[in-house]
């Protein structure tokens, strides 16, 4: 038996995406640069290709690992004590993660809601590091995170290895928050590759789905865009990533592009590859008639694939 409570109303709202730039080894400058450049989304500032400006945002989206360089001999040095449990009142002013902080007291002085992208977590009792996203509320809340569930562990022969598990550990649940406006489902990067998270996310009634990301320059040209509109096909739902800008002189070389996919595969808006601040409007009309339309979510035949869950 379900114990999740319904989907909010799904109702208009702005989404602005931050791809941020100058990512470097000095957390305080990452930090105060993704700050301000929260500042400047709140304010209803587009930058950079893709821009799209529709006034002031209710939900801001930082990218994957954006206080620290990305790589697995990083993590360790960059991860913070988040210490969060679900359920239990977090006091975000004494958390120990000075990105916490700062995100906290973004989302409240702004007056936004804040996906604030993911760091590398330490989690104390056992030691553990993970990519985590941490959400706000307007309120500066921390109500929800995500510990990257799949690690990205891949090995293409003269083009890229990479071994997240190097150094990290996946985490193991499903996660969502609810605002005023949508349910947001959460996923990081490499959990875009695996259907079945958005698939479970979308069956526990989220309308929207934001994954954090930096794919590389082999994967990115022909996975990232192809993946997420994928995803927001399959599940019917609203689907956006938001990356890292491109760096060259960085260790590892993100592909940029932060784009927001509607429910029927179209493109809302993309960034290219620079530093970017891309602005749209969700629009549940699209979402309605699709599934309307289309009605894939109630013509699912569970009596012929029974060992694939129905999520809620
Ligand atoms: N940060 C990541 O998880 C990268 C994933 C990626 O590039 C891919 O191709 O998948």
């Amino acid at each position: 038996m379900s114990t999740i409570p319904p989907a909010p109303a799904f109702k208009p709202f702005n989404l602005a995406l931050i791809q941020l730039g100058q990512i470097g080894a000095d957390k305080a400058a990452n930090l105060k640069h993704a700050r301000d450049m929260i500042r400047r989304a709140a304010g209803g500032e587009s930058l950079g290709v893709g821009g799209g400006a529709q006034g002031k945002p209710d939900l801001i989206v930082l990218p994957e690992c954006f206080n620290s360089p990305y790589g697995h001999v990083h993590f360790p040095v960059y991860a913070e004590n988040i210490g969060f449990n679900r359920g239990e009142k977090y006091d975000v002013e004494a958390s120990e993660s000075e990105s916490v902080r700062m995100l906290s007291e973004a989302a409240k002085t702004e007056g936004v809601w804040l996906l604030g992208g993911s760091i590398p977590e330490r989690n104390l009792p056992d030691g553990k590091l993970y990519n985590t996203s941490t959400v706000y509320s307007p309120r500066g809340e921390l109500v929800a995170t995500h510990r990257k569930v799949h690690l990205f562990d891949i090995d293409i022969p003269g083009k890229i290895t990479f071994k997240e598990s190097e150094a990290l550990s996946a985490g193991s649940s499903i996660n969502y928050f609810d605002t005023e406006f949508a349910r947001v489902g959460l996923g990081i990067c490499y959990d875009v590759r695996f259907p079945e998270l958005a698939m479970i996310l979308a069956r526990k009634g989220c309308q929207v789905l934001i994954y954090p990301g930096a794919f590389n320059l082999t994967t990115g040209p022909l996975n990232w865009e192809l993946l997420q509109r994928a995803r927001a096909v399959d599940n019917q739902v609203y689907f956006s990533m938001c990356s890292p800008a491109r760096d060259l002189t960085a260790g590892y070389h993100a592909w940029g592009h932060s784009m927001v996919v509607d429910p029927m595969g179209s493109k809302l808006v993309e960034a290219g590859d620079g530093e970017a601040i891309v602005h749209t409007r969700i629009d549940p009309k699209t979402f309605h008639d699709t599934r309307a339309g289309i009605p894939v979510t109630v013509q699912r035949r569970f009596d012929v694939y029974p060992d694939v869950s129905k999520g809620s």
